[in-house]
């Protein structure tokens, strides 16, 4: 489980996390929801490290992120990392090199899967096979948990639905992963959990399914309530 306990985060004088705090299980799709701006992005940084908090705690499976937690875990920005000049196939192999959790089995099906060419360069990709790539290096490691920044943004909907079918296919398996998104429509029956976050605390947290089923409320009708109340 990661647990985000009462994180705050300060950039200058600006209060961007005011004591947020949330779990996702492994197993769950956990989605981070807000507006723009709202702090999702320093959260999922948080988590990973790559921004210090100024308080608080988070833990992954009870720890806190050291070398062999850090390992369990991987983070897909919602832009590549990867050179332009390199070809998918350059990218691969340097994630094969870097990464002991590497798992060129899982990334040769998710070539498949997504019909991308390895000899194609990074920089000649339309925007929803860069996404893709981005999504196969992040997903062909074999960690418990993936979190995933706007894996759907300002891609057309034919990619989105592709990218989409990866939620429910044995990529995810029984990973633990939170995403944030703002196309809530295309991925609503896929998550398990949603957190929604507005200045800096987290205003609601619930389990999709249950909220369903005892409210017979949608994500966006919880949304509306949350927001505009
Ligand atoms: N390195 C930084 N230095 C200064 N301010 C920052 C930095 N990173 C983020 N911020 C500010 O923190 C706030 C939250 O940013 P963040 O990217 O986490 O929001 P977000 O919810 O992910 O937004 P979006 O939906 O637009 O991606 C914003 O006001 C942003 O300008």
């Amino acid at each position: 489980m990661i647990e985000v306990k009462d994180i705050k985060k300060r950039f200058g004088r600006k209060q961007v996390l005011r004591g947020a705090s949330f779990t996702a299980e492994k197993g769950e799709i956990t989605c981070l929801i807000g507006v723009n701006g709202v702090g999702k992005t320093t959260i999922l940084n948080a988590i990973m490290a790559l921004t210090p908090i100024n308080s608080g705690e988070i833990l992954i499976d009870g720890k806190k992120l050291t070398k062999d937690t850090f390992e369990k875990i991987t983070f897909i920005p919602d832009a590549i990392t990867m050179l332009p000049q390199m070809r998918i196939a350059d990218a691969m192999e340097f994630m094969r090199d870097y990464y002991k959790s590497w798992n060129q089995k899982r990334a040769d099906d998710m070539l498949g899967f997504f019909k991308l060419k390895k000899e194609d360069r990074i920089s000649d990709l339309s925007k929803g096979n860069t996404a893709k790539v981005n999504l196969l290096l992040g997903l062909a490691l074999d960690v418990d948990y993936v979190l995933m920044d706007e894996p759907f943004s300002g891609i057309d909907i034919f990619s989105r639905e592709q990218i989409a079918e990866v939620f429910t296919s044995h990529l995810i398996e029984d990973r633990g992963v939170i995403i944030t998104t703002h196309e809530i429509h295309d991925i609503e029956h896929l998550i398990d959990k949603v957190v929604l976050l507005d200045e800096g605390v987290i205003l609601r947290e619930f389990n999709v399914e249950e909220v369903r089923e005892t409210e017979g409320k949608s994500v966006v009708d919880v949304m509306r309530e949350v927001f505009h109340s």
